[in-house]
């Protein structure tokens, strides 16, 4: 068994870590810590957890962590960063689903994030946790960073063709529209039902910390520079992300098709469908999966991929756990294997 830490355990993905766990025949939950609802019982604060998770939320210290085989962080950005070097000294694995170490170049972090990393001595061991790019690396790693939820659902739709060279890598124009639990449990007019019900909007045009993340990506990679515009977008629905990506085709570009069935087939958690298939969200809801579909317009020479996520799973806990699986030598779907709810 793996002796498991969750740091935030009262967050959204923290309680989605929990719900994923908690059926794992693999993983113990041993400690999950909380500074807002200390000595209460988990299931008390999650009543869906009832008979299935047998905890008290501790205080995220340390010592609290010490027994376990791995910590996930649920934590909002520059937690992870203070904890993780000391827990990583005592041979606890760090899985991290906070940005603190998804971003090589420490700069680039502080400019993006607004303070200077603490741990920048960690950030090139740390493993970007996208495992349809990096399974080899995660497998031995000691350090996770766990992809954004945003970053999840655009870099799987664009790795066939950046990797295959068919698109012109100065014209990527990411569109994403994101359910409100992307922004986390706390309390905020902006996600307020009145607020947001009924409307959407875009924000962060001007530049959103996932953008270096999902460039940073592609251009690992393609080898060399991309020129990206992501926009995303605040949609009035829990849970979900739906990713319309452009770009420009170069001349001599293949079957599209068979490009993106032939570079995910064997992927557990990628779903490339039909031709002329329009993803929902609907239908990857509380499930670790991806569901593509490859669009080519009747007019121009651009081609549209459509990508659906749950944010809380693909997009943040389930392929937290898919690292998991893969760091400690297991089966990467265990624990995993669900179907989306519907309707
Ligand atoms: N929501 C999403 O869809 C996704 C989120 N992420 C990332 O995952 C992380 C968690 O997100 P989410 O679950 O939505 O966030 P929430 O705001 O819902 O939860 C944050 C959790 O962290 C705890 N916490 C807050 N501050 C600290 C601290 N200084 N030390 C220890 N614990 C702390 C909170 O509990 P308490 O205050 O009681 O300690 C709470 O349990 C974030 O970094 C987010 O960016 C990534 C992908 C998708
Ligand atoms: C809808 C919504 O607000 N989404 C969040 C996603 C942030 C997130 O999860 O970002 P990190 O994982 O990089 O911290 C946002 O746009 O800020």
């Amino acid at each position: 068994m793996i002796r498991v830490g969750i740091v935030g355990g009262t967050g959204y993905t923290g309680v989605e870590l929990l719900r994923i766990l908690a059926l794992h025949s693999e993983a113990a939950i041993v400690a999950v810590t909380s500074r807002s609802d200390v000595g209460k019982r988990v299931d008390e604060l999650y009543p869906n957890l009832r008979g299935f998770v047998d905890a008290v939320f501790v205080e995220p210290s340390v010592d609290a962590l010490i027994g376990c085989d791995l910590v996930f962080f649920a934590t909002p950005n520059g937690t992870a960063m203070r904890m993780a070097g000391d827990l990583l000294a005592r041979d606890i694995k760090v899985i991290d689903l906070s940005a603190d170490f998804r971003l090589k170049d420490p700069a680039v972090w502080a400019r993006w994030y607004g303070e200077p990393h603490v741990s920048p001595h960690l950030l090139e061991e740390a493993v970007y946790g996208l495992p349809e790019v990096n399974r080899a690396l995660i497998r031995s790693a000691r350090l996770i960073a766990c992809p954004g939820c945003y970053p999840t659902s655009v870099q799987l739709a664009l790795l066939p063709l950046v990797e295959s060279g068919v698109i012109r890598l100065d014209r990527i124009i990411a569109d994403v529209k994101s359910g409100v639990s992307g922004a986390g449990r706390k309390a905020e007019i902006p996600m307020l039902m009145s607020e947001t019900g009924e409307s959407l909007k875009a924000y962060s045009v001007k530049g959103h910390r996932h953008w270096p993340e999902i460039k940073q990506g592609l251009e690992q990679v393609a080898g060399r520079t991309v020129e990206l515009t992501f926009v995303p977008h605040l949609i009035p629905m829990i849970r979900g992300i739906h990713a319309t990506v452009y770009a420009e085709l170069n001349a001599g570009y293949g079957d599209l098709q068979t490009l993106f069935e032939e570079r995910y087939r064997g992927e557990p958690f990628v779903d490339i469908l039909p031709p002329g298939s329009h993803p929902d969200t609907r239908n990857v809801r509380g499930v670790n999966r991806c569901q593509i579909a490859v669009h080519r317009p009747l007019d121009g020479n651009t081609v549209v991929i459509l990508s659906v996520i749950d944010n809380l799973v693909k997009g943040a806990a389930g392929q937290a756990v898919q690292n998991m699986n893969l760091m400690f030598g297991l089966d990467e779907t265990a624990g995993l294997r669900s179907i989306g709810l519907y309707p």
